[in-house]
């Protein structure tokens, strides 16, 4: 143990636990995948219908499966599992539903997924019968525990199991409109040189051909090693398959260590053409793979993905409905808080990221949304999944000037000068210190009202006015509550109130003066923002009113009440 890791051992039984190289053999010694890059989309087939939905406390009801099919045919899947029909009435009733005339529509397969037994075979095929175009999924687990313990048949007996089934569903099949799938579960966990015995026993007696392809669908239906494993077992069979253009290879991941997407992305550089997974990731335990996070990290790329995302929102909510429970927040791009910053830093980046590419966008004379994407922390543009902006920034305790000065602006249309956004920051770090809690644009603008508009009754509006007196003079007057009368002008409306406060015994000079013109965000009012030194120290105030002008009168003497009160009243 290095001097610089003084970890103890945990005490937990980890030695009751073998690795995956000494549970698989591994017989890849060259790879050609980690080289490769993903050019286009594979197959996306969604099975939240089948795996997701067995996955289920309360399995979806048919409205709730219609819903989730409508979403998938709508969105652009074009092979989608719709169930286990030999299973229960609900997935039986649904398959029939579904063989009414137009309910898929024509350029859509539907798989339906069966075990290895007569029965379940037979009332598969009843199930599908007017069916336009279907896949019959037979599975049966391979590995050895599932042998041993499960299924009780060595590795002959599963073999002749598969292959009469595989043949029960070629005569079944004869003058349909089918073609076969083959899984064998707990593909990872299986001894390789057997899996390619079945699946190329499989491929003759199916008598695959490029026209009507067999396919292969190798799950890692528990997650147990690093997804380069599982790319190296894919590209394995990739290369050793028999009649390869008469098979399509395909990867079922599951996400038990947390990696399922990781092991997609590999298992497609290694030769996977298909892929099997939920929407969001539902499934059983931790989830099948999920192929919303695998298209748009395609999407991220500059590949398409082929499913159309930019409602996610609307995607999520019939996920949510259809599968009754929620997606998480922190969830890859569909998340409430993925396209959102709290942290000061980040909303800095942001911020001016944006402003760079509206810039960009102007220089290229296209529209933003048409410009190329290149803002920090953000890996795609919230807004290509139908999220606005307004979420991407939020203010807390971890927030710094950028971000509330970006809320604000994008708000309220103010453009808080530098040093402003500084003095704001300090009193909303105060405010969220206090409360722990998020602000939002609306407490901000509150909060900068109350701080920097309204600061104290000292300076009411009324008795102050300012107007120009003749062109380029301006004169400002104001008749006090204890019947003082202040008088000053000069050559705009801020030297006319500083005369008027000198005059009243409060010397003030401005140092930093800005405004900006009536803006709907702000009803109409125009705002300025004046830097006054009063006493040796500066302080900031805001103005709103109807000109420029009058806005500006307004945030000098805001400024000048945030001082400590003198004579001036
Ligand atoms: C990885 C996966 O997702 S696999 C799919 C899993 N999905 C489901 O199980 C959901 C739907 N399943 C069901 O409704 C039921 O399991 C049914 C109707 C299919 C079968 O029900 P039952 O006949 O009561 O069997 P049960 O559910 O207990 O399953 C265990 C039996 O199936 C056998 N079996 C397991 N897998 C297979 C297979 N692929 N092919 C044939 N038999 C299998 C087991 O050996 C066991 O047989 P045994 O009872 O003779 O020991
Ligand atoms: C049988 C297959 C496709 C499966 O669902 C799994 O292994 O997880």
């Amino acid at each position: 143990m290095h001097h610089w890791n003084r970890q103890r051992p945990s005490g937990m039984p980890y030695h009751r636990y073998r690795p995956a190289h000494e549970r698989v053999e591994l017989p890849l010694a060259e790879r050609a995948w980690p080289a490769r890059r993903i050019t286009q989309a594979p197959l996306w087939v969604p099975v939240d219908l089948r795996d997701g939905n067995q996955a289920l406390a309360e399995p979806m009801d048919p409205a709730r499966k219609r819903l989730m099919f409508d979403l998938m045919t709508r969105i652009g899947f074009k092979e989608i599992e719709i169930g286990y029909p030999s299973a229960s009435r609900l997935d039986h009733d649904f398959v029939r539903e579904l063989a009414a005339p137009g309910a898929v529509p024509d350029d859509v397969t539907v798989v339906v997924f069966t075990a290895a037994r007569d029965d379940l075979i037979d009332r598969t095929f009843a199930s599908i019968e007017g069916i336009p175009r279907a896949v019959v999924h037979l599975y049966t687990a391979t590995a050895p525990t599932w042998r041993d313990v499960v299924l009780g048949q060595d590795r002959q007996e599963l073999r002749g199991t598969i292959l009469r089934a595989a043949s029960r569903m070629a005569r079944l099949a004869e003058g349909r409109p089918v073609r076969f799938e083959f899984s064998p579960e707990v593909f990872n966990l299986t001894e390789p040189d057997y899996v390619l015995e079945v699946c190329n026993a499989l491929t003759a007696l199916w008598d695959a051909a490029p026209d009507r392809p067999v396919i292969h669908n190798l799950p890692a239906t528990v997650e147990i090693a690093t997804p380069n494993v599982y790319a190296d077992q894919i590209e394995y069979m990739h290369r050793h398959l028999d009649r390869r253009d008469a098979v399509i290879l395909s990867v079922h991941p599951h996400n038990d260590r947390g990696t399922g997407v990781a092991c997609a992305e590999l298992a497609v550089l290694a030769g996977a053409q298909r892929v099997e997974g939920c929407l969001f990731g539902n499934g059983e335990r931790t989830g099948n793979v999920d192929l919303a996070t695998l298209a748009l990290n395609l999407y991220a790329q500059g590949v398409d993905p082929m499913i159309d995302f930019s409602d996610i929102d609307g995607v999520r909510r019939v996920v949510e409905h259809c599968n009754r429970l929620p997606v998480p927040e922190r969830h890859p791009y569909v998340g409430d808080l993925v396209h959102t910053a709290f942290s000061g830093t980040h909303q800095d980046a942001i911020s001016k990221g944006l402003a760079h590419h509206a810039k960009r966008a102007a220089e290229l004379g296209v529209p933003p949304e048409q410009a190329p994407w290149d803002v920090p922390y953000l890996p795609i543009d919230p807004a290509d999944v139908g999220r606005d902006y307004q979420a991407v920034i939020r203010v807390n305790s971890q927030s710094g000037k950028g971000g509330i000065a970006y809320l604000l602006r994008t708000r309220y249309g103010l453009e808080l000068p530098r040093r402003l956004q500084i003095d704001f920051s300090a009193v909303v770090q105060q405010a969220t210190d206090d409360t722990g809690a998020e602000v939002t644009a609306e407490e901000l603008w509150r909060l900068f009202h109350a701080t920097y508009v309204t600061p104290g009754e000292r300076f009411p509006p009324g008795p102050w006015r300012v107007e120009e007196d003749t062109p380029g003079v301006h004169a400002c007057t104001a008749d006090l509550p204890s019947g003082r009368h202040l008088h000053g002008t000069g050559d705009g409306p801020l030297p006319a109130v500083a005369a008027a406060l000198a005059a009243g015994g409060t010397p003030v000079d401005v140092i930093t003066h800005a405004e900006q013109p009536p803006a709907p965000e702000r009803d109409g009012s125009a705002v300025a923002y004046v830097e006054a030194r009063v006493d040796g120290a500066t302080y900031w105030g805001a103005g709103l009113a109807a000109t420029p002008a009058e806005a500006s009168a307004r945030a000098l003497l805001a400024a000048t009440a945030r001082a400590e009160p003198r004579s001036t009243t």
